[in-house]
C-alpha cells in the first residue's frame, strides 16, 4: 500500500502514519511524475555559483532503495533520465570551452567513499588507501590527502572516471535493497581558474554526495558487520544533521560552534557546507506504506 503524499511546488502533506498527517515546506517538491530535467533545474543556481568560483554541495539523502543513486546517476541510456552528475559534468565541461577573456579553466575530479569512518580512494584498487586523511590547504581548502585527482575535459571522461570509482564502492545486500550502498560516496568536480596576465589561480568545487541509506537496523535485518556499518552510517548522518542545524542557527545570528570534526563526512565537506558555499539536500522518499516511518524521519531531517 502506498503512503499518501499531497504535493504542491513547495509543500508536501505526508499522511503515511496514524493521525492527521504532517505538512513540510521545502524549496522544491517533486512527485513520482517529475523527471530528472526538473530536478536539475532546481540546482541551476548551484551550477552558476561553482562556475563563478564558489564551492557547492549536493547531497542525496534517504533510506536505502529510495532513489539516492538514481537521482545522482540516473539512467545513462536516456537523455531525459540522466541524473545530476552527468548533467553537472556537461555544464562544467561546457564552461571549460567558454572561459572569461584572459582566463583559462581546468577541470579535475576525485571519487572517494567514507566507509565505517574510513576514507577510501575509489580511483585506485587495493586497500592501501583505505584510511586517507583530511587536510586544510591554504589555497584549495579542504582536501583529502592522497586521493587520486583525475584531469577531465569532457563529459565522457567525467563519466568514465565516475563509473571506474563507483565500481569499487562498498555495497551489501540488505532486506531492502540487493545492492545497498553502505558508504557515503563523494564525487568532487574541481574547477581551476588561471588568469594569464598575473598567473593568479582560484579554485572552486562541486561535491555530489550519495549518502549511505538512513535505514533502521531492524528493517534491513542487519547482522554483525552490516549492523556495525549501519550504526556508523547513522552516527555520521546524525553529525551531518547537527552541522546543518548549527549552520542554520548561525545564520540566524548566534555564534555557534560548528561540529565539522565530529565525523569524516562533515569534515570532508567542511568548505562546501559552510561559509559562502551553497548546499542543496535532496530528500528521497519511498512511496510504500511499509516505509512510512523512515519517510517521515527523512522528511524531518530535510526540514531542519
Ligand atoms: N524515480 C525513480 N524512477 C525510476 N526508478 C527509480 C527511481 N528511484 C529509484 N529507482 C530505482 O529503484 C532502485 C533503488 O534505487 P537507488 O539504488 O537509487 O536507491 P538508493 O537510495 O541509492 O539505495 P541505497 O541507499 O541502498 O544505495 C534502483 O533500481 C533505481 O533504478
Amino acid at each position: 500500500m502506498a503512503s499518501e503524499f499531497k504535493t504542491s511546488n513547495q509543500s508536501l502533506h505526508f499522511h503515511g502514519l496514524e493521525g492527521q498527517g504532517t505538512r513540510f515546506n521545502f524549496d522544491n517538491v517533486h512527485d513520482g511524475l517529475s523527471c530528472q530535467t526538473e530536478i536539475f533545474t532546481d540546482v541551476k543556481d548551484i551550477m552558476s555559483a561553482v562556475i563563478e568560483g564558489n564551492n557547492a554541495c549536493i547531497l542525496s539523502y534517504g533510506q536505502t532503495g529510495s532513489g539516492k543513486t538514481h537521482t545522482l546517476i540516473g539512467n545513462m541510456k536516456s537523455s531525459v533520465n540522466k541524473g545530476l552528475v552527468p548533467r553537472a559534468a556537461q555544464q562544467l565541461c561546457q564552461a571549460l570551452k567558454e572561459p572569461s577573456p584572459g582566463c583559462s579553466l581546468q577541470l579535475s575530479m576525485t571519487v572517494v567513499e567514507i566507509y565505517c569512518e574510513r576514507i577510501r580512494d575509489l580511483l585506485v584498487d587495493g586497500i592501501n588507501n583505505a584510511n586517507l586523511t583530511i587536510t586544510q590547504d591554504k589555497v584549495r581548502g579542504t582536501m583529502i590527502v592522497g586521493a587520486t585527482e583525475a584531469h577531465v575535459a569532457s563529459e565522457e571522461e567525467v563519466l568514465a572516471t565516475m563509473f571506474q570509482g563507483l565500481g569499487n564502492r562498498a555495497v551489501a545486500s540488505t532486506q531492502m535493497n540487493a545492492t545497498s550502498s553502505r558508504s557515503h560516496c563523494i564525487v568532487t568536480l574541481m574547477l581551476k581558474r588561471r588568469w594569464d596576465s598575473t598567473e593568479d589561480v582560484a579554485h572552486s568545487k562541486l561535491c555530489l554526495v550519495d549518502l549511505a541509506g538512513s535505514e533502521r537496523a531492524d528493517k534491513t535485518h542487519a547482522v554483525a558487520q552490516t549492523l556495525e556499518e549501519g550504526k556508523l552510517i547513522n552516527k555520521s548522518l546524525s553529525s551531518l544533521g547537527l552541522v546543518v542545524n548549527a549552520l542554520t542557527e548561525g545564520k540566524a545570528g548566534a555564534h555557534m560552534h560548528i561540529p565539522y570534526r565530529d565525523s569524516k563526512l562533515t569534515r570532508a565537506l567542511q568548505d562546501c557546507l559552510g561559509g559562502n558555499a551553497m548546499t542543496t539536500m535532496i530528500i528521497c522518499c519511498s512511496p510504500s506504506m511499509e516505509n512510512a516511518a523512515e519517510t517521515l524521519s527523512s522528511l524531518r531531517f530535510g526540514s531542519r
